[in-house]
């Protein structure tokens, strides 16, 4: 059962609890596990990748069974029916369309003093996408992470996702692949799967980021291989929060909410209302469109630890609280969505009004729904084209400018105690 909470007291600490639900207790030991993992498979390579995928993933492979071969990729052209593929050709559009609005372009700047500042982007020469396939399988996020990859002129894009009964890869996927340019896959997941492409093994390159989502072990590996790697953000356990007025209909909102909870056990799903009447209807929808839920025990458990319904005494307050937990996706169910954006501050993506479902933002709208989770988003951001580009700064100076800082160069590096720094610039100067 959805609780409901009206006491004001209680309110941010389960609010907090929710949002730290990643970095509890019981997460611990997790992350040690975690640990042992990536440990093993930078030490063993492809040998630890093979026994942990036969521990936590029930798949006995051989390392020649690693990767997807290019039979299996023809195949699955033909597993997938004809709606699918116009689907995920009509997605791939709005996905690329969006994504190249506004790539970051290098420039440079002639200055009157006779100096050049710019910027230079340019891609990493290798990206690793990590497509989740423990409880469900993501077509939808093969397109929003290959696509920006692709984008971003990546030469080398890698895919890892895992297998469920059975050593295939579900055929969407490798389809979805495709349609977006990426053929070097990988059937392993997990902990194992984020080491593999940190450290790199005999068969599984070494990349230089890792993006995409992923449950609590392989956000927590992309936490540890940080610094080793680039990652996107990290995108755990789904959630939303979701304001709602008067005017809200309880059907979507509970919808909405279920929407997120049967991604994962610890996926949260919070509804902040002004109207207790809308309160008590979204509880009992809940529960209405779970009983032949076909994902039933999966989305009770995230209903029943990270699942909440808070009457709030103004939207202005819900906005305050919804800021504090910074939601992965927040939906403003209200009569004018417009006013009340101005006050939200952090929140991965926003959906605004009763006829935009988050559905519509994960399929094919065009933003990405790679989205930082568990507070993240009070600092990061929706991975984007720029999560595969880096850029080098670009100096230059005549002997003239040069001459004119000179003094002030030397002042710095002396306070400093560099000497040689000064020198760098006095010889230069000192030659003429
Ligand atoms: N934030 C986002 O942008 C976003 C987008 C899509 C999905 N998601 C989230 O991605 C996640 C997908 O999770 P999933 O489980 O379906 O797939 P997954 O691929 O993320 O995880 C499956 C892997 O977890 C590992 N694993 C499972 N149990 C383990 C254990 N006890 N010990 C060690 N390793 C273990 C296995 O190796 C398995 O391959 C969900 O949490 C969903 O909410 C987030
Ligand atoms: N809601 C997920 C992000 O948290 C993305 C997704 C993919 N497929 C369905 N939903
Ligand atoms: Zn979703």
């Amino acid at each position: 059962m959805l609780r409901i909470i009206t006491e004001q007291a209680d309110v941010r600490a389960e609010l907090q609890r929710i949002c730290g639900r990643t970095q509890d207790e019981q997460v611990i030991h997790k992350e040690a596990t975690v640990r042992e993992v990536l440990q093993a498979v930078k030490r063993q390579g492809d040998k630890a990748v093979l026994h942990y995928t036969a521990e936590f993933d029930q798949q006995t492979l051989k390392p020649e069974e690693l990767k997807v071969t290019g039979s299996e990729l023809d195949a699955a052209y033909q597993q997938v029916s004809k709606d699918l593929l116009r689907s995920i050709r009509l997605a791939c559009e709005k996905i690329e369309t969006f994504h190249r609005q506004r790539v970051p372009k290098s420039w440079v700047q002639f200055g009157d003093d006779e100096v050049v500042l710019g910027k230079r982007y340019t891609p990493v020469d290798r990206a690793g996408l990590y497509i989740p396939g423990g409880r469900a399988c993501y077509p939808s996020t093969v397109l929003m992470n290959a696509i920006p990859a692709k984008v971003a002129g990546v030469p080398r894009v890698v895919m890892v996702t895992p297998v469920r009964g059975g050593k295939m890869v579900n055929p969407a996927v490798l389809v979805a692949a495709q349609e977006a340019g990426v053929q070097e896959i990988y059937r392993i997941g997990g902990a194992q799967a984020i080491g593999a492409l940190a450290y790199g093994t005999e068969t599984i390159p070494k990349v230089n980021v890792i993006t995409g989502p992923g449950n609590i072990y392989v956000t927590l590996a992309k936490k540890l291989v940080y610094g080793t790697v680039g990652i996107d953000s990290l995108a755990g356990p789904s959630e939303v929060l979701i304001i709602a007025d008067e005017t809200a209909n309880p059907v979507y909102v509970a919808a909405d909410l279920l929407a997120q909870a049967e991604h994962d056990p610890m996926a949260a799903a919070i509804l902040l209302t002004t109207d207790a009447i809308v309160a008590k209807k979204v509880q009992i929808e809940v529960e209405r469109q779970l009983v032949d839920h076909p994902r039933r025990l999966d989305t009770e458990k995230a209903i029943a630890h990270y699942g909440l319904i808070v009457v709030v005494e103004s939207l202005s307050a819900a906005a305050e609280l919804s800021n504090e937990f910074a939601p992965e996706h927040l939906e403003l169910e209200v009569a004018d969505p417009w006013a009340l954006i101005n006050h939200i501050r952090h929140a991965g993506a926003i959906f605004m009004g009763s006829s935009t479902p988050e559905a519509v933002g994960d399929y094919l709208a065009g933003p990405n729904h790679t989205l930082p989770t568990s507070g993240a988003a009070r600092y990061a951001s929706a991975l984007g084209v720029e999560t595969f580009l880096k850029h080098s700064s670009i100096i230059q100076y005549s002997q003239t400018a040069l001459e004119k800082v000179a003094l002030a160069i030397d002042i710095l590096a002396t306070t400093e105690g560099l000497p040689s720094h000064a020198d760098s610039v006095k010889f230069r100067v000192d030659e003429r």
